[in-house]
């Protein structure tokens, strides 16, 4: 079960002569810009949350929280009952985080890239190789295992980051945008794979743009709005939202209610 109370976050705004150079939002005060005001949700083991909101709306940055890449300003996360905050290195053993950028070493091969983060983890060498052979198959990677990183496709990449996330087996699961860029039959591999955590009872929290992947895969969904959470619920509260079933408009109405 993971946890998250009222996180806040904020950065020191670039200035030029005492002034703000950054456009004008209602986050942006005197000389800070609060990225992350007051956001609020939990995902239970079984369940994956699907974080969504507009561009620049907080996603990255609640996400870069939860995985302990930042340090929050205010609010807490807990992780079946451990604060992750006061124990950041418990957070990065028991979190397996799927940042925007892939972090693959271009000269190691995609299989020596999983299992160099595997060796980071302490894995024991058999458990490792059973590992790895057990994600190649569920990621479909064996065709371009051999293959130096820096050759692979954008989607071969974004495979093989996905596969070096959780190779240590991690108790929650956390991907930023993880189906960006990749190709049809690729997100369908991917989007099998997030719904394999349900049964595996991992709470799996993922950032999309993409409705019809929270459509299908989502049991509960976050939407962050100028940093604050507008929405937390289930899928069927959001759906109802309004009046009507449908999540395109559920989604429009509470973006807009916020503007
Ligand atoms: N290090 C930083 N310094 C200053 N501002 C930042 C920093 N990191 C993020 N921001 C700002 O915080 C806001 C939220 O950014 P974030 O990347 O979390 O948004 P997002 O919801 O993930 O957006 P997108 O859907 O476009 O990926 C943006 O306005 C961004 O410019």
């Amino acid at each position: 079960m993971i946890e998250v109370s009222n996180l806040a976050k904020r950065f020191r705004l670039p200035t030029r002569g005492g002034k703000s150079t950054a456009a004008r939002d209602p986050r942006d005060h005197d000389g800070w810009f609060h990225a992350v005001r007051d956001v609020s949700f939990s995902c239970a083991p079984g369940e994956v949350l699907g974080l969504l909101g507009p561009n620049g709306a907080g996603k990255t940055t609640t996400l870069r929280l939860l995985s302990t890449a930042l340090k929050p300003d205010a609010g807490g996360i807990r992780a079946n009952g451990i604060d992750l905050l006061a124990n950041p290195l418990v957070a990065r053993q028991h979190i397996g985080f799927l940042s925007g950028s892939t972090g693959l070493y271009g000269r190691l091969t995609a299989r020596e890239n999983v299992e160099y983060f595997g060796r980071l983890h302490g894995m024991r060498p058999d458990h490792l190789k059973r590992r790895c052979d057990e994600l190649f198959d569920l990621l479909q990677m064996h065709e371009f295992r051999n293959k130096r990183a820096d050759q692979l496709s954008t989607g071969m990449k974004q495979k093989c980051a996905i596969a070096r996330t959780v190779v240590h087996e991690p108790q929650i699961v956390i991907l930023d945008e993880p189906t960006t860029g990749l190709d049809v039959m690729s997100a369908k591999i991917l989007l099998d794979f997030i719904a394999s955590y349900k049964a595996l009872r991992v709470p799996l929290i993922f950032s999309t743009h993409h409705l019809h992947e929270v459509e299908k895969l989502c049991d509960r969904v976050c939407i962050i709005n100028h940093g604050k959470t507008a929405f937390h619920g289930t899928m069927d509260e959001l759906r109802h939202l309004g009046g009507s079933t449908d999540l395109y408009d559920a989604f429009v109405g509470v973006v807009s209610q916020g503007a």
